[in-house]
């Protein structure tokens, strides 16, 4: 047992701090328990913004990503824009260097309005609808990656120069995380299958494609999944695509120059979570590829990665107002926001920590519920966890990494608006994106 794990339990509490590794690296703790992110205290942030509202570190996510630059240099980085696709993050990440992965016409019309390069776009989905590949082929993407015989079909047809291609293959690796975020096994919808008993299989995408004149197949691609820590896992991945690209040469006599290995880094949301070993990520891929590659007489490709939580998640903090404490078998604190603005307690069982900021007292910790303001018992932000017990309406609540899948997931349930994203650069603070209004959610509504 760890001092803090027995302090409680004596009816003391450890001198205040900051969970190492969950909070972004510009935080600090204040005077008065203010919480300082990226030079601004968040108190002054939600009286000037409102709550609930997200606030991102805009150089934690530059920093990031150059630290991405740095370990794989002779790689192509691609932020997932899924994690959050808001323009200024665009801007910033291409002003870093990376490319983009989107996945919808929306995405890549983010990509459009800031300038992102086409040639440094690619485009993801298993259900790409015409618009979708409409507006890949009206930017130039560069890449799309193919995901059914069907959308090669469609995307031929549609096509009048050489659009280059990757085949999604499902290399039967599991990134050892949650059902609902694996992707590289069979059984669920993303990717061809290796096995040569079904019918939507590699080698049947590879002829598609090739058959296709309007077509030009230029690698593979694969993505085992999301919030994966397990970097053993990507060298698995690795090693199995060369076999793959090999087998495309031997079978149809193309030597395929680019893997595109996904994303799916792991970050952590709770104290013990592990970290993802970038740099341990870094050297086995290149000693992986290496190795395969050299044993099979192909050519080093061009490897693409596509980190999506892992730029932007650490790097985002959420902050709540306390609405109402309950006292009964167990202490509800309820904020003014919830599964609206965090779908991944309901969605993935995900686990949160959350601080009182902007007042410092002595109370005693004592665990309690953190719950949204939504019509659902589900509606829970983070369990059990330990805040002082004289919390109370009106006070503050901090969430640590909440950069990523939470604006990009976010929902009206209940008529609620989503909350504004706030830029904090040096104690500057920039509204990104304004939080929704009555208004905008009724401007649809047209009957
Ligand atoms: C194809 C592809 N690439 C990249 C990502 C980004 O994943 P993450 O944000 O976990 O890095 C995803 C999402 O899982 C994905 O489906
Ligand atoms: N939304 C998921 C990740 C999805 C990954 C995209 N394929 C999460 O919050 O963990």
């Amino acid at each position: 047992m760890t001092l803090s794990e027995l302090l409680p339990s004596l009816g003391c509490e450890a001198a205040d701090h900051l969970e190492p590794g969950l909070w972004p690296r510009s935080t600090s703790l204040g005077e008065n328990g203010e919480l300082l992110f990226a030079g601004a205290p968040v108190s002054h942030l939600a009286a000037r913004f409102g709550t609930p509202a997200f606030l991102l570190d805009e150089l934690q996510i530059r920093d990031t990503a150059r630290a991405y630059r740095r370990a794989l240099p002779e790689a192509e980085v691609a932020y997932a824009s899924k994690a959050l696709c808001i323009r200024s993050v665009l801007r910033w990440v291409a002003e870093e260097g990376l490319s983009l992965d989107t996945c919808s016409a929306g995405e890549i019309a983010a990509a459009r309005s800031v300038g992102f390069p086409a040639e440094r776009i690619l485009l993801h989905g298993n259900a790409k609808t015409p618009e979708d590949l409409k507006a890949a082929l009206a930017y130039g993407v560069r890449r799309i990656v193919v995901d059914s015989l069907d959308e090669i079909e469609a995307l031929g047809a549609l096509a009048h120069g050489a659009q280059q291609v990757m085949i999604r293959v499902t290399p039967g690796v599991s990134g050892d995380t949650h059902a609902k975020i694996t992707t590289g096994t069979e059984g669920q919808k993303f990717g061809f299958s290796l096995r040569e008993d079904v019918h939507d299989n590699v080698g049947r995408a590879v002829a598609a494609v090739l058959a296709q004149p309007g077509l030009r197949l230029v690698g593979l691609h694969c993505h085992i999944g999301s919030q994966v820590s397990r970097v053993d896992r990507y060298e698995q991945a690795a090693r199995r695509m060369v076999d793959v690209l090999v087998r495309v040469r031997e079978t149809h006599g193309v030597t395929l120059r680019e893997l595109d290995l996904g994303g799916g880094h792991a970050v952590p949301y709770l104290t013990g979570d592990p970290h993802f070993d970038l740099q341990g990520y870094a050297r086995r891929l290149r000693i992986a590829l290496g190795y395969e590659c050299s044993r099979h007489e192909f050519p080093l490709p061009r490897l693409t990665i596509e980190p999506g939580r892992a730029i932007v998640g650490p790097a985002g903090i959420t902050v709540y107002r306390v609405c109402a404490v309950k006292r009964g078998s167990r202490t509800f604190v309820a904020v003014d926001g919830g599964m609206s603005d965090n779908a991944r307690p309901a969605l993935y069982g995900a686990g949160y920590t959350a601080r009182l900021v902007g007042r410092h007292t002595r109370a005693a910790r004592q665990p309690v519920t953190v719950v949204g303001r939504h019509c659902e018992s589900g509606d829970i932000l983070a369990d059990d966890v330990r805040l002082p017990a004289d919390v109370r309406p009106g006070d503050l609540l901090a969430v640590p990494c909440t950069g990523a899948y939470h604006h990009s997931l976010a929902s009206n349930y209940n008529l609620v608006g989503r909350p504004p994203v706030v830029g904090v650069r040096d104690g500057m603070a920039t509204l990104l994106v304004r939080r929704e209004t009555e208004e905008d959610l009724l401007r649809r509504d047209i009957g």
